[in-house]
């Protein structure tokens, strides 16, 4: 049997994705202790098989009394995206404006171009248009930003999204200092982060995997006010910004990142963990404070001769571990990662609406 699916999701509409003041208490679960394990992280293939294979864990998941509820964000993703083609359609039928989403891809990462292909699929499914620009990896910054300035210019696309990493030649601040902060549905202009991180403003977009991190907890019924956090990992993407979407929640916040001296310890205390690390398995079940919630923002390659890719995608939390311990779990894949992109289609709408004035 698979792991239970929580599943008292809001039926609210896209009302913004603002937080929901109910909260359902999340089961706590009985504490196993782990024995003696090490805190340093595990890459091989053979450690990874011990601790994190996938039998293990459908072998481990037929016991659902001490078992994590398991956050469906995939599921989550497919009612955020439901709500989303509503109010495209609605809103193309009352003053005949369709939502647009720009996207610019320097370079040929194949990664990149797999991420950039599934948000144009996800923008077609919910009605909204997309735009494409592919530049060559030697292409200059001027190049770029000429791209960015004619989108901000262009009245049919509401949002602009420059795909990272950008090649290593590019100041990163340069381009996205040029992204109109009113079209900046990433989240990632500095008076958007700026706004996000003071007291009383509020930024015109929040940061796509961040606020999907929030949404799953909004959407679940975990109570953040007053609770302990721990975010690992503090880039300028997710974990940074998730830190202060918390603080902003009103939950205590801890950040462990590569210099922490006692990152189990400090992860420990923490009702709500946020992982975005990019080390696979890195928290251990030892790491983890009994009944916590646990959001999984990784999503890291591990060498797979069963599966057709040659790889499988493994998260920052040791998942079969994390199971017995927490009360709450995101999966990888099938947690976040879906998640950042029904946002990014939320926060194109969202932009479009303001635009032009539409409520
Ligand atoms: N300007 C910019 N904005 C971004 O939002 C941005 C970016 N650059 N660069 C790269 C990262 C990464 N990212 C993901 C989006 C969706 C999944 C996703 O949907 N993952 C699925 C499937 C993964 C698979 O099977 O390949 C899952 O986790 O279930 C993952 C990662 C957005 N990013």
């Amino acid at each position: 049997m698979a792991p239970s699916v929580m599943s008292d999701f809001s039926s609210s509409a896209t009302a913004r994705l603002l937080p929901f003041r109910y909260t359902v208490p999340i089961r706590a679960v009985q504490f196993q202790p782990s024995v003696s394990i090490p805190l340093t992280p595990l890459r091989s293939r053979s450690t990874l098989s011990r601790c994190c294979s996938s039998s293990a864990v459908a072998a481990v998941a037929t016991n659902t009394d001490t078992f994590a509820k398991v956050i469906d964000g995939k599921l989550v993703s497919k009612q955020i995206k439901d709500e989303v083609a509503g109010e495209v359609a609605s809103m193309k039928e009352a003053i005949g404006v369709v939502p647009g989403l720009a996207v610019i891809l320097v370079g040929s990462r194949k990664d990149s171009q797999t991420y950039v292909r599934n948000k144009k699929k996800a923008c077609e499914a919910v009605g909204i248009k997309s735009y494409e620009v592919n530049l060559p990896e030697d292409s200059t910054e001027e190049e770029v930003i000429k791209h960015i300035l004619e989108f901000n210019n262009d009245p049919s696309v509401h949002g602009i999204l420059v795909q990272l990493p950008l090649p290593r030649h590019m100041n990163e601040e340069n381009i996205l200092n040029a992204v109109n902060i009113e079209k900046d549905v990433d989240g990632f202009h500095p008076l958007n982060i700026g706004r996000l991180a003071m007291q009383g403003r509020d930024p015109l977009f929040v940061p796509c995997t961040p606020k999907g991190c929030m949404e799953l907890l909004y959407r679940h019924g975990v109570e953040i006010k007053g609770k302990r956090a721990v975010v690992i990992g503090r880039s300028n993407i997710v974990g940074m910004p998730a830190a202060l979407l918390l603080q902003k929640a009103n939950a205590t916040v801890s950040i462990v990142h590569s210099h922490t001296k006692n990152p189990e310890e400090v992860t420990r205390q923490a009702d709500i963990v946020i992982s975005a690390a990019g080390v696979a398995n890195l928290v251990r079940g030892s790491w983890i404070k009994p009944g916590a919630v646990m959001i999984d923002v990784g999503i890291n390659p591990v060498d797979d001769a069963e599966s057709s890719r040659g790889y499988r995608l493994v998260g920052d939390v040791c998942y079969e571990e994390a199971c017995t311990v927490a009360s709450a779990i995101t999966p990888v894949p099938g947690g976040v990662g879906p998640m950042t992109i029904a946002m990014l289609l939320s926060n194109t709408l969202e932009s479009a609406k303001r635009i032009h004035n539409f409520k």
